[in-house]
């Protein structure tokens, strides 16, 4: 569990986060939503410790990051898989390599075990055999499917995602979402999602934070979100055509 209280962050007197309270709950996909520039990655960012909050505490499973020690922050850095917009793997390194990446860094095992989660992720992903494998030889949806053995391969408690989807087909999307949510339910995670995809909030969206301008505009559950009348969301959300064809047919129902 991730909770938010009283989050602001400015850049230069703009003001973009403006005093968000929020909880990532455990075991659930929480996702982001909002327009182009209303602030989504700074808050991710802020969570990831890489921008510091001007004002407000973030807490990780009930304790503020701002009450870390250096070496309590070190820790949570292991605690956290992240997984980057474009999967974001590297080239000159085999999938093997890639998975094995974050062991290295963070872990003292042996390189025999390490080979050994690396194949029992890369099992989990229905991706066994392809370890040999450069980036470039494989699928954008397989290596999607690296990026998210790699984000995992270190048991994470929590899991950033800053829109897993773009690029992908409808149905290598679909596979992606999904495959984020059942590692979300099976090991506990608190899976922290940003989306653009109405398709996602769909399929996903467990628990749902629409951003507007900075500020906290909406919050709730993919059931919630249609039957919602708050304008701010509805405008939103029904300038995707996904949604109103979903919405169409359900009032036809
Ligand atoms: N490092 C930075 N320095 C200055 N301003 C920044 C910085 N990072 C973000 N901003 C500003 O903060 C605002 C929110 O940006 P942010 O990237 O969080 O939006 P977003 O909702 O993630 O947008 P998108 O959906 O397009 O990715 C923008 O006006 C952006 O210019």
């Amino acid at each position: 569990m991730i909770e938010v209280k009283n989050l602001y962050k400015s850049f230069g007197g703009q003001e973009v986060l403006k005093g968000i309270d929020y909880t990532f709950e455990r075991g659930k996909t929480n996702l982001i939503i909002g327009q182009s520039g209303s602030g989504k990655s700074v808050f991710l960012k802020c969570m990831l410790g890489l921008f510091k909050p001007d004002k407000g505490t973030i807490a990780y499973d009930g304790k503020p990051y701002s009450s870390f020690s250096d070496e309590e922050q070190r820790e949570l850095r292991k605690e956290i898989g992240m997984l980057f917009q474009g999967g974001a793997l590297f080239d000159s390194m085999t999938v093997e390599e890639n998975i094995m990446f974050p062991l290295k860094m963070f872990t003292k095992q042996r390189k025999s075990e390490m080979q050994s989660r690396v194949r029992e992720v890369l099992e989990r992903v229905n991706l066994e055999g392809t370890g040999d494998k450069m980036p470039s030889e494989i699928s954008g949806g397989m290596q999607k499917r690296v990026a998210i053995a790699r984000a995992i391969v270190n048991k994470p408690k929590y899991l950033f995602c800053d829109e897993p989807n773009s690029g992908l087909d409808p149905k290598t999307a679909t596979v992606i979402d999904n495959l984020i949510q059942e590692l979300t339910h099976e090991n506990d995670i608190t899976t922290v999602l940003i989306t653009h995809d109405m398709n996602s909030v769909l399929e996903i969206g467990e628990r749902i934070a629409f951003l507007k301008d900075g500020v906290l505009a909406w919050k709730g559950t993919k059931d919630e979100i249609f039957k919602t009348t708050d304008e701010t969301v509805t405008d939103f959300v029904y300038s995707s055509d996904l949604f109103q064809k979903v919405r169409d047919a359900q009032q036809k129902e």
